[in-house]
């Protein structure tokens, strides 16, 4: 590809849980489209300093304080861009289109109205996912596992993986159909652990495929208003959850845990360098505490995933 081009990006969220975005001039590359504010780095510019710039020219802001939030690498017809996200914690200054492009605050939920760049995808779904993938833990009944579930929910969690694979087809159709009203009502997503038929079954928000099931496909198995969630290990797993266009992949084991004793655990740096190739929002899974979760961003992940670490008695 003859023309590699580094872009810094803003995903700039306020209080109120909407996100910022701007239109490109119709004359320009990807023109008309929606994008997230930003540009391209300038010589001998690090991502961070050519975020603080773009958002200064572009938006009349100051950013004081932002952090990695996905770097996605995309193949247009002309030029391969590098997006190194960025998630703006906090500036001074109130945001206007200094360069006379329309700007909007919109709603989290309601960024997939908007055409963006075909690269944009996965930065949408990282903005709208949370740092924190809860995933059940066994559990002795189907009503301990809703128990838990209630009990994670009121914690404030509102990614539930539903993991229960010691039961049946029959009694995990009926715990999920237990479960699904409760996220409802709390505003969390709930991501059933299943073969992805079972969305036919079950108006749960997704599914999430085991390593196995993840590297048996060849094309995406449920459609995009849903979440394909998958289990990554390694490189080429990552790759493959890329390429069948996953939404969220796990990696782990990150650290030793006692869930999985016999796997090796990969640790923070290869964590970090296998991140940044992956191209979809990434949760570190096995062995993780609480604090983690910032550990996890800051290298460039989504946050964390896991059971026990989300078990407060
Ligand atoms: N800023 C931004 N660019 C994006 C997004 N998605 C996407 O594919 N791109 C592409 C479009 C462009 O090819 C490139 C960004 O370049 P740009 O036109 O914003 O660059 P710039 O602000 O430095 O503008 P200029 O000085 O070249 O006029 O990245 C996005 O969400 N935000
Ligand atoms: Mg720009």
């Amino acid at each position: 590809m003859p023309n590699r081009v580094q872009v810094a990006a803003a995903a700039i969220v306020n209080e109120a849980g909407q996100v910022l975005i701007a239109r490109r001039p119709a004359t320009v590359d990807q023109g008309g489209l929606w994008e997230f504010p930003g540009g391209k780095l300038a010589p001998y510019e690090t991502g961070r300093q050519a975020l603080k710039r773009e958002l200064r020219e572009e938006l009349g802001i100051e950013v004081t304080e932002a952090r990695p939030l996905i770097r996605v690498h995309h193949d247009y017809p002309d030029r391969t861009i590098v997006l190194d996200v960025w998630k703006v914690l906090a500036f001074t200054g109130e945001p206007y289109g200094r360069e006379g492009q329309p700007v909007r605050w919109v709603d989290m939920k309601d960024l997939n109205d908007y055409t963006f760049p075909a690269a944009n995808q996965p930065i949408v779904k990282s903005i709208q996912l949370p740092g924190e993938y809860c995933i059940t833990m066994p559990a002795e009944s189907i009503e301990a596992y809703i128990e838990q579930v209630q009990q994670r929910l009121s914690q404030g969690l509102n990614l539930i993986q539903l993991r229960a694979p010691e039961l049946n087809e029959e009694d995990y159709l009926a715990l999920a159909e237990a479960v699904l009203p409760l996220c409802r009502e709390a505003d969390a997503r709930l991501i059933l652990n299943a073969v992805p038929d079972i969305l036919s079954k079950v108006a749960a928000d997704g599914v999430h495929l085991t390593h196995e099931r993840l590297m048996a496909l060849d094309n995406r198995p449920i459609s995009h208003d849903k979440w394909l969630s998958v289990a990554c290990h390694d490189p080429s797993s990552l790759s493959q959850a890329k390429r069948i266009g996953a939404d969220v992949a796990t990696l782990s084991p990150v650290c030793p845990t006692q869930s999985h004793p016999e796997a090796k655990p990969l640790g923070w740096h290869r964590f970090q360098s296998w991140v940044e190739q992956a191209g979809i929002p990434v949760f570190a899974l096995g062995g993780m505490s609480r604090h983690d979760a910032r550990r996890a961003q800051a290298l460039g992940g989504q946050g964390i995933a896991g059971m026990s670490v989300f078990k407060t008695s």
